[in-house]
């Protein structure tokens, strides 16, 4: 069911500072700070030949990942993005085998303008799982 890796997503607490590492020490094509308020962050995407890293930072008073920064200070690995040829067929069969999709179940459009879905990282070895419509 899950193809490609579409992303790996670090949350950063200084979005600058982590955005003139990737550029500076890693050379890496990285791109300008995107504000998605209905998912209350700030992205933006490191440019990688074979997949992508999205760099994470909180976005507004209710960011889901503001809590993440309690137990991870510095940041760090946040979720990973597998793409999916049908988003509506996965969530069923996830939720059909008892995984926990969040959020109200429905896809919303996500940073690239596609539906995305999330998974509890309890159900998946302690990873934030989305999924993206391919
Ligand atoms: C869609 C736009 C963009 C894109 O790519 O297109 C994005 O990716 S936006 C990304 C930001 N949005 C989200 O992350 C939405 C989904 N996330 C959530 O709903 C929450 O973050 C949730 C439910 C995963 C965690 O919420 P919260 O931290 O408030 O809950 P708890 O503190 O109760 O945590 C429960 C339990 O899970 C552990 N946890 C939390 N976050 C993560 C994580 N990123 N990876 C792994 N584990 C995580 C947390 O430590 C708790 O564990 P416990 O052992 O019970 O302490
Ligand atoms: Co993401």
């Amino acid at each position: 069911m899950i193809g490609r890796l579409n992303h790996v997503a670090i949350a950063v607490p200084d979005l600058e500072a982590a955005c003139a590492t990737y550029r500076g020490a890693l050379g890496a094509t990285v791109s300008a700070p995107e504000d998605l308020p209905e998912h209350g962050v700030t992205v933006v995407f490191v440019e990688l030949p074979n997949t992508k890293i999205e760099l994470l930072h909180p976005f507004g008073e209710a960011s889901p990942i503001a809590s993440f920064f309690e137990k991870n200070p510095s940041g760090g690995m946040h979720h990973v993005c597998y793409e999916v040829e049908d988003i509506l067929a996965a969530r069923d069969r996830l939720k059909s085998e008892g995984a926990r999709v969040l959020g109200d179940g429905e896809p919303k459009i996500g940073a690239h303008g596609k539906p995305v879905l999330f998974l509890h990282p309890k159900d998946f070895a302690g990873t934030l799982v989305e999924l993206e419509q391919a």
